[in-house]
């Protein structure tokens, strides 16, 4: 039987005003003939029948890839991967789809989760992307990390993207002979130096892995470890080594960065002589490339060159990935040349831990929305990190102060919050993660519930970038949503660019992202905002809709009535639709 489909079609044509934008190169589609016009059209769509053909599973109960619930036994399924995880499934049912997280969660992935019963609990608890930090770890620790994430994805649905963090060319010590840490109290004397010991470090003696450190530091210089949670005085250099006296108590941790000051400013001499990139970096990047990672972000970026000169690095070597690229940024150099980077990148992290060593803290929280509001104007996603729950590496729960602001990034409407410390090596990384989920979902829809009689603006595309037509169709499309209170947007992407503008607008309900490849769908899942899903979809929208609404009916993630709004890079319309 076919059902009755009420579609309202918008459609843009060349003499609709917003045509007169910018010239598009997005969609191949030509233009309709027709002015915009409301239509109200026949039936579109005849159900798909059941279950078609191709693909068998291992094992399907295992797998969460969409079966029409009818049919529990049959291990062919029509789509090549058309899957949803429990993390997924569980947040749209929970409350309805309109509750749905939309701020995004990276875990780094340390010894305590790198096992694969861990990264399940962390997937299952809602981790979006998994990031190795190649300060940390052997390429073949990493590797196991990255088999069991796709292993996680390819057996339970689940869309988790990989980011490898390179080291970069940070001044930081060695790893103190293999001990997890070291007391440094008021008053002792320690020794920092360039020789290496392996596992037979002196007592009280630190190796750096800079060349240039006694050259470049003076007697009378403060040194900082982890922008000041121990603090030293240079008293004395003899040949490699600097003698320092303690002057701020505290635990030295293995790795940790270092930066030294003269006269209240940080010395950045040594900064412009080290590359962004180091020949360390390059090696793990070839690794990246060859692992299939989603994200590569680099550290201590100081200008849109590096950047450039990755990217085109990426795309000589690996040709046909889709590797993005994050600028981190956490040095006085980026910011001076923010707006290059970001252009220049696929997004950004205010990466607060070394941004905060750098600058005076106070200073830290208006670079952080500035840095957020710029990267949503140019379309770029943007990620928060370090200290959130800083807390939580020892303790069960937060600081109250550590809740704030979690919440002020979530009302900052950032793409996505990490963890560092609280899950690579925490005693609480479910719980840390745990409480970034309830968080961001009660601040949501705290945010939503405040806006209800605000007029709907999303923030002007900035003038060095034009989203042209499919962002007005995005911002258009997101608008109907919230004034319909819609249930979800829809959008068939082939690059994933249609459901980024979709999410820089921000709307009030969730967007499903249908892209044709697994790697496609990784991408987008630090996007605020975006359920993405791998669907082997057509030209023929009619036919894309018809299977998607069957296949999300039978998983009970949408039902009949529920109104959708649909737009797609393959046609330059947005229809409204009610669920057959
Ligand atoms: N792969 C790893 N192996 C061992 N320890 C790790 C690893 N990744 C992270 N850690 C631990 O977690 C802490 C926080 O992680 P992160 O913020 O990524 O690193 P860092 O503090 O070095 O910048 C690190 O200082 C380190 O103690
Ligand atoms: C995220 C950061 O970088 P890393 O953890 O690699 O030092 C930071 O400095 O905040
Ligand atoms: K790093
Ligand atoms: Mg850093």
């Amino acid at each position: 039987m076919t059902p009755s489909i009420t579609s309202q079609s918008l459609r843009l044509s060349s003499s609709f005003s917003i045509a007169a934008l910018q010239p598009h190169t997005f969609s191949k589609i030509p233009l309709p003939k027709s002015h915009l016009r409301v239509s109200r059209q026949a039936p579109l769509f005849k159900p798909i029948s059941a279950v078609q053909s191709n693909v068998l599973l291992p094992d399907a109960s295992k797998t969460a890839t969409f079966q029409p619930s009818n049919a529990p036994h049959l291990t062919a399924v029509n789509t090549e991967a058309m899957e949803v995880d429990r993390a997924t499934e569980v947040e749209l049912k929970e409350n309805g789809s309109r509750s749905k997280r939309r701020t995004k969660i990276v875990c780094t992935i340390g010894p305590r989760t790198c096992g694969f019963d861990e990264l399940e609990a962390l997937a299952v608890g809602g981790m979006n992307v998994a990031r190795i930090n190649m300060c940390h770890g052997t390429h073949e620790w990493n590797r196991k990390v990255i088999e069991h994430v796709r292993r996680l994805n390819e057996e339970r649905g689940f869309a988790i993207a990989i980011m490898m963090d390179t080291q970069g060319s940070e001044i930081h010590m060695g790893d103190l002979g293999g001990a997890t840490s070291s007391k440094a109290e008021d008053g002792e004397i320690w020794t920092f130096t360039v020789r290496s010991f392996g596992s037979n470090c002196p007592e009280r003696t630190i190796s750096v892995n800079y060349d240039g450190f006694a050259e470049d530091i003076k007697v009378g210089d403060e040194l900082l470890v982890d922008g000041g949670m121990v603090r030293f005085v240079v008293t004395e250099k003899i040949g490699p080594d600097v003698i320092c006296c303690c002057t701020d108590p505290g635990l030295l941790l293995p790795r940790a960065n270092l930066t030294f000051w003269r006269n209240g400013s940080l010395v950045q001499e040594h900064n412009a002589m080290l590359p962004t990139i180091s020949s360390k970096d390059w090696l793990d990047i070839d690794y990246g490339i060859a692992e299939g990672v989603d994200f590569i972000a680099v550290s201590f970026v100081k200008s849109a060159e590096v950047i450039k000169h990755l990217k085109s690095y990426i795309a000589s070597r690996s040709p046909a990935s889709n590797i993005a690229v994050i600028a981190k940024i956490e040095s006085i150099d980026s910011l001076k040349n923010l707006n290059e980077i970001i252009l220049a990148s696929d997004g950004a992290m205010v990466a607060r831990g070394d941004l905060g060593a750098q600058v005076p803290l106070e200073q830290v929280p208006s670079i952080q929305e500035k840095i957020v509001q710029l990267c949503r104007q140019l379309n770029k996603p943007v990620i928060v990190a370090s200290q959130l729950l800083e807390s939580m590496i020892e303790y069960p729960i937060p600081t109250r102060a550590e809740v704030a602001d979690v919440s002020e990034v979530v009302r900052q409407q950032a793409d996505a919050l990490m963890l560092s410390g609280e899950s690579a090596m925490g005693q609480f990384p479910d719980k840390a993660l745990a409480v970034l989920r309830s968080v961001s979902l009660r601040i949501e829809k705290w945010c939503r519930e405040g806006k209800q009689h605000a007029t709907f603006e999303p923030p002007p595309i900035s003038s060095s970038v034009s989203a042209g037509i499919p962002g007005e169709i995005c911002n258009g499309a997101a608008k109907i949503a919230n004034k319909l209170k819609a249930s979800a947007l829809f959008v068939y992407t082939k690059t994933g660019q249609m459901a980024s503008l979709l999410s820089r607008s921000r709307p009030d309900c969730p967007i499903f992202a249908f892209a044709p490849t697994s790697s496609v769908r990784r991408r987008l899942n630090l996007q605020w905002g975006l359920v993405p899903f791998c669907l082997n979809f057509s030209d023929d929208m009619e036919s894309n809709l018809n299977q998607t609404f069957s296949l999300l009916k039978a998983r009970g993630l949408i039902k009949s009535g529920d109104l959708i709004i649909v737009v797609s890079d393959m046609l330059q319309s947005i229809q409204v639709i009610n669920v057959p």
